[in-house]
């Protein structure tokens, strides 16, 4: 199935907990382009997985720089400043770059200085964010860098670079030439006011230029804490940038001779704009009355990034904030939120997330020095504006400023659908509007768009969040036996992004545990309450797509036509059902859950918001568990299949308590003549009609 279209957050109370964050994008990508250059070897801890990252390391690949993946760490061993032969041709290598920024700017620099040809494309929003002053920049230094597109903008096309000799674009007069140009210096100036980016890729491309470079920036340099990171990230690598002694961000110089040099390892912390999301939200759910807050691991005090002054803001609008060099702990400080009027330039990214933490505040809140934000995955400014609007919120907008005042009052409060224009940070940041004072559940559309730099984000979001149980939603699937119901709320676990109880599996489990204690054995009346204790004792574990029972996997072994029988068996024991029912309800955690059984809609959560009765006739059943067991390699003969599937339905239909019949409320599926995805279609129309967002459309 395709990626989910939206993800319903229902209203949320409280938060509480650690959240572990991914490395950050910034440093990843700065440090995979740097190690890519470097002569060698060098090892990344941490290393961001996510889209953007994805796109410079295969980039890297394609370029010739060797790469071993292992989890969060990442081998790189770079071409030494010098493209391998087979990279210096005729034709271009095209560089897919998506949305990337930082793969994008950086890597330009890299390689014009270099003897390639190389096209450099991307997303259509890509070919929207202006790239001119850094193209301007490397024209200076004798890049050959033309737009394949639109002037000003990539798609990009890169030449070699000319060098001082007659013949200068092979590599092997390379070293000639380098020396003559070592001799020279060239003045640089760029533009510090559309994006920091910029220089950030000429600062890290300046060494292989192979002569000194001084850059002087027009205009005020923005975003200056991302510039700090290069420079810092440069001297780790062995490349140290002389700064002018008047304010030291209007020049900056690399000298002739300047080297990549690996470091060996390095360590990535964790991304401090991602941990803006999870500081909001102890500023906003944490109640230290109650005992709670939010601890963030993996970046802290001694951070690097920009974005960790983030911390300051929040504590001005209210947070209580403490820090250790690695963590920052949260809690709720002052309620409701102070408003504050913020000059946001040192925090461009992070800012985005005042802008919704200014629902929650007293009074009207204004964001200052933001004009970035038109300039990135989307027009931020236009984009924040309009969706906190569908909140309820009262927001003006300026060149260079945001202004937000909160909905008036709770019954001002809006159902939204908010459109995330395929930016990341709008899907984590509008996230947070789901604690609103009016129990308004908030759609996020196109929620995977966070894998450009927090893949898991909701996971871990959901993970330190809690809401009042009868607010979550609850889509039940009862029937009987291969009728499907598995397959059906798998696919749409996955597509609405809510978990999954498969109420079938803890009943096989008890019966497996009865059977291997004894306590179920093919004659005799078994002990029903001793069954029904040993349920109440085991511990059970759905994790990673597994099923676990004592730390052991008993996935394949409760999935038997004997273990569907002794499930069988021990669900009919009232004293069972009840064991069970705690654990059950357990599985109604926000955002929602999808519950697949005999008694989900009738007895477990007769609250729930569909409940689907999945049919389909003995003979289809029958055939599709036959092909199941022999496409697993398990021989069958479909008769006996036959009745062993009505032995059970006559067993689960026919037992005094919770016996397998569709609640009064149920929608009829028989899906004999459907095919799976007909019949997740289907439902997904059915829940999409009980939900006060519009039908979604489709995107790309
Ligand atoms: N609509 C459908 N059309 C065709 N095959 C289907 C359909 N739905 C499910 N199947 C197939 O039928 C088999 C049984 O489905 P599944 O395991 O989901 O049923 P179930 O109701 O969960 O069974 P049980 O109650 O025994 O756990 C699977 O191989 C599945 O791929
Ligand atoms: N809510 C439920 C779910 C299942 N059972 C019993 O468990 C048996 C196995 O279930 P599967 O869905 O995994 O096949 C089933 O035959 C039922 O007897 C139940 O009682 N209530």
């Amino acid at each position: 199935m395709s990626k989910p279209l939206f993800l319903d957050i229902p209203p949320l109370l409280a938060a509480n907990g650690t959240v572990h964050l991914p490395g950050s994008k910034s440093i990843s990508n700065r440090v995979l382009l740097l190690a890519g250059l470097c002569s060698g070897s060098t090892t990344l801890h941490g290393v961001l997985d996510s889209d953007d990252t994805r796109v410079m390391l295969a980039a890297l690949e394609r370029i010739g720089c060797e790469v071993v993946r292992q989890g969060t760490t990442a081998r790189i061993t770079g071409i030494g400043g010098r493209l391998p032969v087979q990279a210096v041709q005729q034709e271009p290598i095209e560089l897919f770059l998506g949305n990337a920024g930082t793969a994008m700017r950086p890597l330009t620099a890299a390689l014009a200085m270099l003897q390639g040809r190389f096209l450099m494309t991307g997303v259509p929003r890509m070919y929207e964010r202006p790239i001119g002053d850094l193209v301007d920049g490397l024209r200076q230094l004798g890049c050959d860098v033309e737009y394949a597109g639109t002037e000003g903008y990539p798609p990009l096309r890169i030449g070699p670079r000319a060098l001082p000799t007659a013949n200068a674009n092979a590599n092997a007069n390379a070293n000639a030439a380098s020396t003559l140009f070592a001799q020279h210096s060239s003045l640089v100036r760029v533009r510090g006011d559309v994006s920091s980016q910029f220089l950030t890729a000429l600062l890290m491309a300046a060494p292989l230029a192979g002569h000194t470079i001084t850059f002087e920036i027009d205009g005020e340099l923005i975003s200056k804490p991302y510039i700090a990171i290069t420079l810092n990230l440069l001297q780790r690598f062995g490349v140290t940038v002389q700064r002018d002694s008047d304010t030291g961000w209007k020049q900056f110089t690399v000298e002739a001779g300047a080297m990549y040099q690996s470091p060996g390892e390095l360590h990535i912390e964790a991304d401090a704009s991602s941990a803006s999301y999870f500081i909001a939200l102890g500023a906003i759910a944490s109640d230290p009355a109650q005992g709670h807050s939010i601890t963030v691991q993996g970046v802290g005090a001694d951070s690097i990034q920009g974005d960790i002054r983030f911390i300051e803001a929040a504590e001005a609008m209210g947070a209580s904030v403490s820090s250790t060099p690695d963590s920052i702990t949260i809690q709720r400080g002052q309620w409701p939120l102070r408003a504050i009027d913020l000059d946001c330039n040192h925090i461009p990214d992070a800012a985005m997330t005042l802008a919704v933490m200014a629902l929650y505040a007293d009074g009207t809140t204004t964001l200052r020095n933001i004009a970035s934000w038109r300039v990135k995955e989307t027009d931020r400014i236009a984009a924040m504006a309009r969706e906190l609007r569908k909140l309820g919120a009262s927001v003006e907008e300026g060149d260079d400023y945001i202004r937000v005042t909160p909905p008036a009052s709770a019954a001002d409060w809006r159902h939204a659908s908010i459109h995330t224009y395929d930016d990341h940070r709008m899907a984590m940041c509008l996230s947070l509007a789901a604690f609103n004072p009016a129990s308004r559940s908030v759609r996020i559309e196109d929620p995977a768009c966070v894998g450009k730099t927090f893949p898991h984000y909701f996971d871990a979001y959901f993970g330190v969040c809690q809401a009042d149980p009868a607010h979550v939603p609850v889509l039940c699937v009862d029937g009987p036996s291969a009728s499907g119901k598995g397959t059906l709320s798998t696919h749409l676990a996955k597509t609405l992004g809510y978990h999954l109880l498969d109420s079938g599996a803890l009943y096989r489990i008890v019966g497996l545990a009865a059977r291997r204690t004894g306590l179920l054995q093919d004659e005799g009346e078994p002990d029903a309450e001793a069954i029904a204790r040993l349920a109440a004792s085991l511990s059970i574990r759905f994790a990673d797509g597994c099923v676990w029972l004592d730390g052991e996997d008993i996935s394949d072994a409760i999935r038997t036509e004997q273990g569907g029988m002794d499930a069988s068996t021990v669900s009919a024991m009232p004293a069972v059902r009840t064991a069970l029912v705690q654990l059950q309800h357990s599985f109604r955690k926000a955002p929602g859950l999808i519950a697949d059984g005999r008694d989900m809609g009738t007895v477990i959560f007769p609250d729930a918001t569909l409940k689907v009765f999945l049919t389909a006739s003995a003979e289809k059943r029958a055939q599709r568990r036959y092909n199941q067991l022999i496409s697993k390699g398990f021989a069958a003969r479909i008769d006996d299949l036959r009745a062993d599937l009505q032995a059970r339905d006559a067993r689960d239909t026919s037992r005094a308590v919770a016996p397998l019949q569709p609640a009064q409320d149920a929608l009829p599926l028989d899906n004999s003549d459907m095919d799976v995805k007909t019949s997740v279609q289907l439902v997904l129309d059915w829940w999409q009609d009980r939900q006060p967002f519009p039908a979604p459309e489709a995107h790309g």
